[in-house]
């Protein structure tokens, strides 16, 4: 494949951020072009800690406009927060980059916005709240059983860095639960809270649940209660390479892509 795709990535120091510039620059058909960041700006990212591995120096910019000005990117890799994420992926579509966004903790009106806006510009854009092949799979399978089994608790696991609660794996799929559930709300109807929290949060009546701890990653069980019978479907992400297969498999879909998607497990066969 030739070496065509031209990609920023903004949040090039973080968690996630490394390990794609690392995936990126690796890759034979993408380019890294720039990098979006609030630290550094003006420098290459070759003079920043931890990234003097880089074959060539990439510059760092905290303006979208200019960045997209002057490097002109056909993707962008956003691995940042909920709320400077939201703000990259209206900007990208303003100006015809093709955004692939990792980043969890947008609401549902803020994807609605996104999902018109990439209509309105007729450009694609994928927003995958995971882009491990293993998690989708696990997402799919928790849908699967969801026909079978209509009693349901979901229960992530992250480590206590993460902004957002629940995770956008565990909404999405509770999104994909529900529509194969019969719609029904876990626990007794006459059950109360004796302390606030105690049952979780509450998607359409299925159950999540949040741990935070050091030494965690990313992980989820989905369970299924049934009469005498449990049917637990599990996912760990021991490292953050685990979603790199992923974000690859996005950067290339999404140069075919006219509107918005959500969810890589609806772009992979
Ligand atoms: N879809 C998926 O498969 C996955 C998604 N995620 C999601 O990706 C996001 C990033 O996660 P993670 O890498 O762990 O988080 P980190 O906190 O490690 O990285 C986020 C980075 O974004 C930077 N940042 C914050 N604001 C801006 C800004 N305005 N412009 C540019 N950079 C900015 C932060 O800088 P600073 O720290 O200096 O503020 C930090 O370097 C989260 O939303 C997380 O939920 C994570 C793993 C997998
Ligand atoms: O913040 C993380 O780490 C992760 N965030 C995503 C989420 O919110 O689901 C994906 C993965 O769970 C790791």
């Amino acid at each position: 494949m030739p070496n065509n795709i031209k990609v920023v990535i903004a949040g090039p120091r973080g968690r996630m951020g490394r390990e794609a510039v690392k995936m990126v620059t690796d890759h034979d058909g993408m380019q890294l072009v720039s990098v979006i960041d609030y630290k550094n700006v003006g420098q290459s990212l070759d003079q920043v800690e931890g990234f003097g591995y880089l074959p060539e120096s990439i510059s760092i910019y905290n303006d979208l406009d200019i960045c997209f000005n002057e490097t002109s990117p056909d993707v962008l890799i956003d691995l940042t927060t909920p709320e400077t994420g939201y703000r990259h992926t209206k900007t990208a579509l303003l100006n015809n980059v093709r955004p692939v966004v990792g980043t969890t903790g947008f609401t549902s009106s803020q994807l609605d916005e996104l999902t018109n806006l990439a209509e309105e510009r007729n450009i694609g854009v994928i927003i995958a709240p995971n882009f491990a092949i293993g998690a989708v799979l696990m997402m799919k399978f928790s849908q699967m059983a969801a026909k079978y089994f209509e009693d349901v608790e979901i229960i992530e696991m992250h480590h206590d860095q993460k902004l957002d609660a629940p995770s956008g794996t565990a909404i999405k799929t509770a999104q994909m639960i529900r529509e194969n559930r019969t719609s029904k709300k876990q626990g007794h109807p006459a059950e109360e809270e004796t302390l606030e929290g105690a049952r979780g949060a509450d998607l359409d009546g299925i159950k999540i649940h949040s741990v935070r701890l050091p030494g965690l990653i990313a992980h989820q069980q989905v369970l299924f209660g049934s009469g005498g019978q449990l049917l637990t479907i599990r996912h760990d992400s021991n490292d953050r390479a685990s979603f790199m297969s992923g974000v690859s498999i996005c950067v290339e879909t999404v140069m075919n892509l006219n509107t918005l998607v959500y969810g890589l497990e609806n772009i992979l066969d």
